[in-house]
């Protein structure tokens, strides 16, 4: 099976699906974003495309995760599960209708069922959740600078990202599809830092033995 990456935006899971898959000699799913027509139109307006975006979304993640399962141990940049965290957060703000939630978790559902894996264990081997600060998040997403994505570009972004950040941390302590663990962002510069980023792969590393995953 698989491991899933999760982490608020910027937490640096691409960064990791790249480090980790090249150090497992597997593959790494990347999420949809640079080649995404609709998440600036989100950024934009999220009143007008909250519900499509998450369509587009859950399609190509759908279909990364069928393609990831046919090997052990290759690597997903985000799990599925945050998709809803993302859309329900969105509607309780207002940004999507309660029929168009409704549409969705049916949706969800019903194609979580298809996956034979899901069928079969419904779950990855391992959930490897990457936890940062806010002031982290905020670093990173100028330090990366897809521009809809700045504090300055709209007012309201401090804001949503504080509630995605605080949602994160009781979506991560209520997850238990798998086994999961949590690696703090804000310590290990595994980008930058070659010793910090063996100290992270070495934590992978000895969860994956434990669960039988890796010789
Ligand atoms: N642990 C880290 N230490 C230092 N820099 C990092 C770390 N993780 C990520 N970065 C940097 O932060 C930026 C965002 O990282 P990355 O794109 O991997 O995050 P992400 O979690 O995949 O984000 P998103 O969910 O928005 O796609 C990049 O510029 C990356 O180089
Ligand atoms: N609304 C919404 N729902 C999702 O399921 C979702 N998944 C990711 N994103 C946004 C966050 C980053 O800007 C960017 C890259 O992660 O895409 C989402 N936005």
């Amino acid at each position: 099976m698989m491991i899933v990456l999760s982490g608020a935006i910027g937490a640096g899971k691409s960064s990791l699906a790249t480090i980790l898959s090249e150090h497992l000699g597997t593959e790494a799913f990347y999420e949809q974003v640079d080649n995404n027509p609709v998440l600036p139109l989100f950024y934009k307006d999220p009143k007008k495309y909250a519900f499509l975006l998450q369509i587009y979304f859950l399609n190509k993640r759908f279909d990364s995760i069928k393609k990831a399962m046919v090997q052990d141990n290759n690597v997903l940049d985000r799990s599925i599960y945050e998709d809803s965290l993302f859309f329900h957060m969105n509607a309780d703000m207002g940004r999507a209708t309660p029929q168009e939630v409704k549409v969705y978790d049916e949706l969800l559902d019903n194609m979580m069922q298809e996956l034979p894996y899901a069928a079969a264990k419904k779950a990855p081997d391992l959930l490897v959740h990457l936890d940062i600060s806010y002031d982290t998040m905020i670093h990173r997403i100028e330090k990366r600078g897809r521009s809809y994505e700045q504090p300055e570009q709209d007012p309201t972004l401090p804001e949503y990202y504080h509630q995605l950040l605080s949602r994160y941390d009781g979506w991560y302590d209520d997850y238990d599809y798998s086994p999961k663990m949590k690696i703090d962002g804000d310590k290990y510069d595994f980008v930058e830092n070659p010793e910090d980023r063996q100290k992270v792969l070495d934590l992978i590393d000895e969860q994956l033995r434990k669960r039988g995953t890796l010789d």
